[in-house]
């Protein structure tokens, strides 16, 4: 059977959502889609994958501007969605068990044969939907920390070594950091168990706040954690250490504990292992400690020592 590439298309260039399924080539494509769409949806267990190719056959269906996928191991958007003057909602269900909801935004209201097509269309989903939800269920038990919901260690290896990849065909800086919070211990000895998880959830809630993409946190265990930035983000390291230390130690949970944190950071230098520049970054995480805690430092390039930049 032939099967359909979103990459064989010359719809690539189309920059927006309305931009593909308003281009000339478009019924083409989306005929071809639509009697096929069963079988696409077998071929991958991504959601992201899935909801593009049901997207693409629902734009055959009615003038979508974007499409939304909500599920309970996510949120996911059609690539190139942009929101439209008109909203359509609608559960996704299995054997009365909730499996999703579904936004659809568009150009015009949806009519009522519209709605029709469309749960018909959402029916042929159900199956491979719920094969992928379990898939990115497990997914994300192995890989996130049970009770941050951070990446965790096995994450962090895998992320680091993408980014390592990344960075070395790119030629783009990376940057690692890594944070241990002050004085923690005393939380669980003088408060319990409960207070010190009260702490760590509350030094996850900064830190995501504090940036852009959560994709790149980590809780290695115990009271570490790592960021990895790459690309511009890299560029600007110094300071999201600064403000990553900043707010942990403003947020009122860790001010209630008298919880601190403190911060190492390494740029990854030309034909760096992993492991050296984690040991870079783990130097200067010491080195932030013995300066008396709270704070951020540096690691320069291999041998060189470990330069102090400016207390947090
Ligand atoms: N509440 C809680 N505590 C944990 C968890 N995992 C590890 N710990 C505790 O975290 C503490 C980490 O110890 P340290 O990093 O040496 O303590 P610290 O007081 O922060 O030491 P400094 O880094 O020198 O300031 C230990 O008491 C562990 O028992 C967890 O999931 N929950």
């Amino acid at each position: 059977m032939e099967m359909f590439s979103f990459s064989d298309m010359s719809l690539q260039h189309v920059p927006s959502y309305a931009g593909i399924t308003s281009s000339p080539l478009w019924s083409a494509v989306a005929n071809k889609l639509s009697s096929a769409l069963p079988e696409q949806l077998q071929t991958t267990l991504e959601l992201n994958q899935q909801l593009q190719m049901f997207s693409m056959a629902a734009g055959k269906i009615l003038p979508l501007t974007a499409m939304q996928l909500c599920t309970a191991v996510g949120e996911f958007k059609a690539a190139g969605s942009s929101n439209g003057p008109h909203e359509y909602r609608s559960m996704l269900v299995l054997n009365e068990q909730c499996l999703a909801e579904l936004i659809y935004q568009s150009e015009l209201p949806v009519s009522p044969m519209q709605q029709r097509k469309l749960l018909e269309l959402e029916q042929q989903w159900l199956f491979p939907l719920r094969n992928a939800l379990i898939v990115t269920r497990l997914q994300q038990l192995a890989l996130r920390d049970t009770l941050t919901g951070l990446g965790n260690r096995r994450y962090f290896d895998d992320a680091i070594q993408k980014a390592l990849q990344l960075t070395e065909r790119k030629q783009q800086p990376m940057v690692l950091i890594l944070l241990d919070l002050d004085n923690f211990k005393q939380v669980n000895d003088n408060f319990g168990h409960h207070a010190g998880d009260e702490v760590l959830l509350a030094v996850a809630d900064a830190m995501r706040c504090t940036l852009r993409a959560s994709d790149n946190l980590f809780r290695f265990g115990g009271d570490e954690f790592a960021v990895l930035l790459t690309a511009e983000d890299a560029q600007s390291a110094e300071l999201v250490a600064h403000r990553l230390v900043k707010a942990i130690g403003q947020h009122h949970i860790c001010v209630k504990f008298g919880v601190s944190a403190s911060a190492g950071l390494a740029s990854h230098q030309a034909e760096e292992t992993t492991q050296t520049l984690f040991n870079r970054a783990d130097s200067a995480l010491y080195d932030a400690k013995q300066s008396g805690k709270n704070a951020v430092r540096t690691a320069v390039i291999h041998s060189k020592p470990i330069v102090e930049v400016m207390n947090a």
